[in-house]
């Protein structure tokens, strides 16, 4: 019924490459999901595979790319869903766009993952740091293209300081309306 219907959420996870937004967004994911709540994921690999596949790395085509995301996301949440978004998303402008059309619905969670650049880097979780220093990858976020801190984050977590419970605890804490 429309009038009982739950408030729609999306949380968005945003930092470096190797900042740790799959590896949280696993692990909220399979909580939210052993507490009976069905959850839509949008990793950026996974868009970028079957949603965005044309897209490259330029900041028009990342904009988009969020853009993308932010309507899906805001669709879910139309209708009450949970959203859990993971993709670097550099630029704050597109993420508040993204929040914008999430928030014509329901509720907008902006997660910063600010694991410093040294960390992501020497995680290299997929090798792409040491392609992008060798020159391989002429445009990559924290080498040689720019990451934008979030103007304004509901949540600040630096995964070399934070473990993973303590992360995912945090979140889903503020996914509850404060009543
Ligand atoms: N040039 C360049 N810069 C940044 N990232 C790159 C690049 N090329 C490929 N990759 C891989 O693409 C993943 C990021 O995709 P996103 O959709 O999240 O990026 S964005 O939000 O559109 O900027 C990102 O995934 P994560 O490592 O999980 O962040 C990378 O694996
Ligand atoms: N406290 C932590 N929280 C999240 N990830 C961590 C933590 N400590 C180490 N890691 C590791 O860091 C890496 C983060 O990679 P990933 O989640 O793929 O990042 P991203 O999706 O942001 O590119 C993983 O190998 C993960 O095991």
């Amino acid at each position: 019924m429309a009038g009982t219907q739950q408030t729609g959420v999306t949380v968005f996870l945003t930092g470096l490459s190797g900042a740790g937004k799959s590896t949280i967004a696993d692990a909220l994911v399979a909580q939210l999901e052993a507490e009976g709540r069905e959850v839509t994921v949008l990793d950026g690999d996974v868009v970028r595979t079957h949603l965005s596949s044309e897209l490259d790395f330029s900041k028009e085509h990342r904009d988009l790319n969020i853009r993308r995301i932010g309507w899906v996301a805001g669709e879910v949440v139309k209708h009450g869903g949970t959203v859990v978004v993971a993709a670097i998303a550099p630029y704050d402008a597109a993420r508040e766009a993204a929040r914008a059309l999430v928030e014509e619905h329901g509720r907008f969670l902006l997660v910063h993952l600010a694991t410093p650049l040294e960390v992501c880097e020497q995680r290299d979780v997929k090798g792409l740091y040491a392609r992008a220093r060798a020159g391989e990858i002429p445009v990559f976020t924290g080498v040689s293209d720019p990451y934008e801190s979030p103007s304004r984050a509901e949540l600040t977590i630096d995964t070399s300081v934070t473990p993973l419970e303590e992360s995912v605890a945090r979140i889903r804490a503020a996914m509850d309306p404060v009543s």
